[in-house]
Formats: structure tokens, sequence, C-alpha cells
């Protein structure tokens, strides 16, 4: 179990880059199964889960080249679909939420699709009746095997188009069932059809590899299967979610950032809730300018004068992901603000740490905590804590750079599951934290 060392209490500035984003690349490997052409990938995160990916795609035979930081070609022409039944699949695809993926594309191109229970964070319920529920509308035949936890779907004559309604907006869900429609016989249209970013990119990638999809970024797909696909080029846009990480830490720490290169236009509803904190955000061309808040921020109230709730819905809502992120920064505004996690019920719990710490935070259910912000007028307190999902361990992170003493943060290979070399990128702005093995 890895463990960061943070001395806190220290202003950061500087510039820094977001990485490619973890979800998006997570999407686009699994694409890279689609054509038994060349795909190359440009800024491919370096983070745990992505190169688990990888390693799956490479027992999977796909000819993997790297031509440079985060850049990749893959070939899919000569796979070894016996891994799929292999007891190293059963350990590798279980190591990841993102793995999920690869059967869409291999039930849409072999006429089967094998996974184990995928790992990922323990937030609540993860589960994946949408995308089995899709691969089973266009003709699959689906088996679960309980005491394995494994699950297998078969299409030996092919997928054909059809209509259906998801029961719910899943982002890998739609992923999956788009990436086995686009080799269907026929039209699909998926309604309910989750549209984040994530999914966008990859619709557009795909129609440049040849398919036929209307409705990129709304929740009506409608796919037009062809017979087959081509190779093609894709960049993965910033990553959103580490973005709005480097926003909370300026705001928390009152320094002043510049994060570069963001893509505002697919930020969505991401610059606008940290205003509704107080923060400043100002755009400079295509970067975020995060002033120092040298005195502090503050909560903003909705129209009617009422209590402010953020709170997560599908895209383009607010992404449940920044919600913890969102949750420590209110630990130091002026004001109170309800932080509503509506889709994972276990994603609140890590707040016992930040409470530890001396935030006033009230957590009324599962679901939502009230926070009543500090206004800098009493800093956290340094403690030792052990990071329990991914977006809670960054979120102690912040916590720690901005308290008083020095933390002690164990587990983060939570951390390094999304975020790229994330130590020494904060040194370079900065920041006092130390890798212990
Ligand atoms: C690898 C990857 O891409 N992971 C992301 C993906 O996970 P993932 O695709 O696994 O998440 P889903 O979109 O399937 O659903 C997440 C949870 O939200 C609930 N739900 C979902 C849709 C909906 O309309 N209502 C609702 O309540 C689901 O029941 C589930 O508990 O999307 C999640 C939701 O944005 C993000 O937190 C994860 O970071
Ligand atoms: C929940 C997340 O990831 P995963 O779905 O991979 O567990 C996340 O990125 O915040």
């Amino acid at each position: 179990m890895g463990t960061f060392k943070i001395e806190g209490g220290h202003q950061l500035k500087g510039d820094i880059q977001p990485q490619g984003a973890k979800n998006e690349a997570l999407q686009i490997l699994c694409a890279v199964l689609l054509t038994k052409e060349k795909v190359t990938i440009h800024n491919i995160p370096d983070i745990r889960d992505v190169n688990k990916l990888i390693t799956i795609l490479g027992n999977l035979r796909v000819k993997i080249e790297k031509l440079g930081k985060g850049s990749y070609s893959f070939q899919s022409d000569d796979l070894d679909l016996d891994y799929l039944e292999s007891e190293l699949f059963k350990e590798e695809g279980s190591g990841l939420r993102g793995s999920i993926m690869i059967v869409g594309p291999l039930l849409g191109r072999f006429g089967k699709g094998y996974i184990p229970r995928p790992g990922g964070d323990k937030i609540g319920r993860r589960r994946l009746d949408t995308h089995f529920e899709g691969f089973i509308k266009l003709g699959a035949t689906f088996r679960y095997s309980k005491e394995e936890r494994f699950y297998g779907v078969e299409a030996p004559n092919g997928l054909t188009g059809t209509y259906m309604l998801l029961d719910e907006a899943s982002v890998t869900g739609t992923a999956n069932i788009v990436m086995a429609a686009v080799l269907a016989n026929g039209t699909t249209t998926i309604y309910n059809a989750a549209c984040e970013p994530y999914l966008q990119q990859l619709c557009k990638m795909m129609v440049a590899m040849g398919a036929s999809i209307k409705g990129i970024g709304s929740n009506l797909l409608e796919i037009e299967g062809v017979e087959e696909l081509k190779g093609c080029e894709h960049t993965v846009l910033p990553d959103m979610i580490e973005i709005g990480s480097w926003i909370g830490l300026a705001a928390m720490t009152k320094s002043e950032i510049t994060i570069k290169k963001v893509s505002w236009e697919n930020l969505g509803q991401i610059p606008q809730v940290f205003r509704k904190l107080g923060i400043t955000l100002e755009r400079r061309g295509d970067d975020i300018h995060i002033p120092a808040h040298t005195n502090g921020y503050e909560v903003q109230s909705f129209i009617d004068g009422s209590f402010m709730t953020i709170s997560d819905a599908p895209w383009p809502g607010f992404t449940p992901d920044l919600l913890s992120i969102m949750l420590v920064t209110a630990t130091q505004a002026r004001g109170e603000v309800m932080i509503h996690q509506k889709m994972f019920e276990s994603r609140l719990f890590f707040v016992d740490k930040l409470i530890d710490m001396g935030a006033k935070i009230i957590l009324c259910d599962p679901h939502r905590a009230t926070v009543i912000g500090h206004d800098f007028k009493s800093t956290l307190k340094a403690t030792t804590m052990t990071s329990p999902d991914i977006r809670a361990g960054i979120s102690l992170l912040i916590a720690a750079l901005s308290a008083k003493g020095t933390s002690t943060i164990h587990n983060i290979e939570q951390i390094d599951r999304g975020y790229e070399n994330i130590d020494e990128r904060l040194q370079r702005i900065g920041a006092k934290i130390t890798r212990l093995d």
C-alpha cells in the first residue's frame, strides 16, 4: 500500500496541464477492438486503470506500439480470443471498471464477449443490467455464472438493430451498446443514452472509422450498422474531473493557478457549479485562471434566497465524480451548502476523515451532507487517513494540502488510478508532497 506524506498550509503557484481524460481513454481503448486496421490515439493518460486496460489489450494480442508520450498505435488484426476464457483474464478483467467495455466491440465484431465482474470504485451498487439488457435487445444470448461472477454474451449469427429505451443513462453501458450496434445489421435507436463528452468523443471516433451515428451529444442515438470499420487517429480530451480537482485545490490553498488548455466547450456545468461556491474562474483563451482567493469565497444562494444545494445528474447535469471535491472545497467557504450525491450510496462516507480534521459537516444520510464552511477562520488539522476511492482520495489530498501540519494518506493506489504522476506535478507548483513506498 503506497503512502503520501503531505506538509500542508503552503500556497501553490503556477501552471498545470490536465492529463487526458481517464473515462474517455477507457472507452476509446476498447474501440480499437472494432477494426483490424491500425488506430492511433494521442493524449492517453499514464494512470493505473488505463495501463491495466492496455495490458488486457496486449493479452488479447492487440499489436501495441508506443509512439511517444501518451501516443500509441493499436492493431487488432490477429486477436487471441481464447484469453477471454483464461484464469489470467478473470484476474485482470476484474481489476477495473473500464474493462467491461471490451464486451460490446467483441460481441459486435466476433459474436461473443466475456467479462468477469469488473472492479472500480466501491462507491455503492454498480450494476451492469443496462449493458446486458442492451446486448440482449440486439439479439445476443446472455449467461452469468454466480459462482465465478463471470458474464458472457454470444450472437453467432450477428446482431440485429432495434429500438431500445435504456433503464438508466449508464455511461459505460451506453458506450458498450453503441460499440456493439455500429456493427449490427440495420438500425439501432438508443433512447435515454448517456451523452458525456466521453461518449461524444467515442461516437466521433467511430464515425471517423466509418460508422454511421446520428444524435451525438443527445440522449437519442441512431446508429446504422456497417459491415466493417477502418482505422483512424484520435486525441483524448483533457480530463474534466482533473480540471475540477485543480479548481478545488486552488481555492482551498488560496493559490493562483492556471489550468492550461482545458477545452472549455466540453466542461458543461463544471465552471458554473464552482462559481456557486463563490470561486472566481477567469477564462483566458482555452485556459482557466484561478486568482488567489485571499479573502476566501462565499457560497451563493438561489434567486429565492433558499439554501444552496449541489447535486449530481446524468450529463449535461453535474458529474457525480466532482461532488467529493465540491464537498471538501466547501469546508472553507463562507456559508453553508448541501451536497447531494444522488447516484452512488457510499461515496460520502469519507467525510468522517474530514470531520476528524476539524471540518464542520453533518452527514444527513448516505446521500446528503451539509457543510458549514470555516471561511478560513479555522484551518483543517493534519491527520493520517486512508483513501477509500479515487475521488475521496483526491479530496483528502486537497484537504491535507490546505491543512496545518503534516498529513499521511495511505492506499494512494486509488489516487494513482486516475491522476497521472500527481506528486511530481503538484511539486512543480510548490506542493510539499512525498511518495513513500
Ligand atoms: C469508467 C467510467 O467511465 N466510470 C464512470 C461511469 O461509471 P459507470 O458507467 O459504471 O456508471 P453508470 O453511468 O452506469 O451509473 C453510475 C451509478 O449511477 C446510477 N445512475 C446512473 C444513471 C442514471 O440516470 N441514474 C442513476 O442513478 C446508477 O444506478 C449507478 O449506480 O459513470 C459514472 C457516472 O457518471 C462515473 O461516476 C464513473 O466515473
Ligand atoms: C468512479 C470512478 O471511476 P470508476 O468508474 O473507474 O470506478 C471515477 O472516475 O470517479
